[in-house]
């Protein structure tokens, strides 16, 4: 059996990690990867944590200005291997042109595509765009959808997908935190000097920011509200910032100068496991970090004003502050009033850490392929 994954983003690349993993430990199974080499700088080192064998590189993909033109040339180079392998299965991950594009290809090549982390849905078309847009293709084109929760299924089964060919099988970012903790260990010495370097005497506050619609007045507000909070003095508040060079400009401008404020460069993934497994409070916009916080019992401040991922507010983890100033400064010293860090012992909405032994397994399974001819 001939399997193609493809991914572009660090979060595909952490996200699709543990599946490439469990793949390429199956008897039977070549498994190949295409990355259009999107998220150079991000993807530093998760290659090797996740002993990901990149077969086929994206060419000029990043290079070319549009995205519709991006769209094109990765069907086009994905159509190529599809016309030259014989392939039994195109999995993709999440809501990326690099998904949209594979799934197109597969579909129009008619070889199975495999959708992970299907189902998410925000029912506006225009945000976050073009994800929302990329999803919803994605599923058209999708034989299997790896849905990662309950409401996720139930959204691929409100569109009239069949029952059997939408799986819950969990978060795989749940298998990538939990394979990055115990392959990191207990003593683990941070790749980033800054990180290593941290002060632990203080409660720790680990924020991200990132978000195309919070660029502007709403970025301004959390950067004024983390601002605050690290005035207090028994706070320490960690953001690694992020290469878009606007939100760059923007932190530097609110955060450059702020006592117990430290501002890092974008980190790689261990490190950022390491963080996360010492904070006290996530403060974020981002996606994957909203399924992460849980997995470690963390409380999670969403600077949105709304989250595709539901489960995080339902199962007590998680409460969307936007941007806020007083629900971010409140809502933080509230969750750090106590001196002990304050972990919550709450079952994780987004699985168990086995969904991509799942997905391995049933992508390989001889029963799924009945599913290709329906
Ligand atoms: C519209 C939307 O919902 N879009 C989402 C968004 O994904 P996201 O919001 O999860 O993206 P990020 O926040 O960039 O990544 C998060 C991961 O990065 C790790 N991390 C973080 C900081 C750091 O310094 N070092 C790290 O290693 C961290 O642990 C976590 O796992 O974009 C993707 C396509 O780009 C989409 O597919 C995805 O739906």
């Amino acid at each position: 059996m001939r399997i193609l994954v493809a991914f572009g983003t660090r979060p595909e690349i952490i996200k699709l990690g543990p599946v490439c993993r469990e793949l390429s430990r199956k008897p039977g199974v070549e498994l190949d990867v295409f990355w259009t080499g999107q998220h150079i700088e991000l993807a530093a080192g998760l290659l090797d944590l996740f002993e990901i064998n990149v077969t086929h590189n994206g060419t000029d993909i990043m290079s070319e200005p549009g995205l519709a033109g991006k769209y094109s040339l990765m069907c086009q180079q994905i159509e190529r291997l599809l016309k030259t392998n014989k392939y039994d299965w195109v999995v993709v991950q999440g809501d990326t042109a690099t998904a949209a594009a594979a799934a197109t290809a597969g579909f129009l090549n008619h070889v199975p595509v495999a959708h992970v982390e299907a189902g998410l849905r925000t029912d506006n078309m225009y945000s976050p765009w073009p994800e929302e847009f990329n999803r919803r293709m994605i599923a058209l084109a999708t034989t299997l959808h790896f849905a990662p929760t309950k409401a996720s299924r139930d959204n691929l089964l409100a569109e009239g997908i069949a029952p059997e060919k939408v799986l819950n099988v969990g978060n795989t970012v749940v298998d990538a935190l939990l394979y990055t903790r115990k392959t990191i260990g207990p003593n683990y010495r941070p790749l980033d000097p800054e990180v290593a370097d941290l002060p632990n005497d203080k409660k720790l506050i680990l924020a991200t920011l990132h978000r195309r619609e919070n660029i502007g007045e709403p970025i301004r507000n959390v950067l004024r509200a983390l601002g605050e909070l690290g005035r207090d003095g028994d706070k320490l508040i960690v953001l690694p910032v992020h290469l878009n060079p606007e939100v760059r400009a923007t932190v530097l401008e609110y955060l450059g100068d702020v006592p117990n404020v430290r501002l890092l460069k974008p980190l790689q993934y261990p490190d950022f496991v390491h963080l996360l497994s010492r904070a006290s409070v996530v403060v974020s916009d981002s996606g994957g970090v909203q399924e992460e916080a849980p997995t470690f019992g963390l409380p999670i401040l969403i600077t949105r004003d709304t989250t595709e991922r539901p489960e995080v507010i339902e199962a007590g983890f998680g409460r969307l502050v936007g941007s806020d100033f007083d629900a971010i400064v409140d809502g933080v010293r509230k969750l750090t009033s106590s001196d002990a860090v304050q972990l919550l012992h709450k079952a994780n909405p987004f699985g168990r850490g086995d969904a991509a032994a799942q997905i391995a397994h049933h992508l390989t399974a001889s029963g799924e392929q009945s599913l290709i001819a329906a």
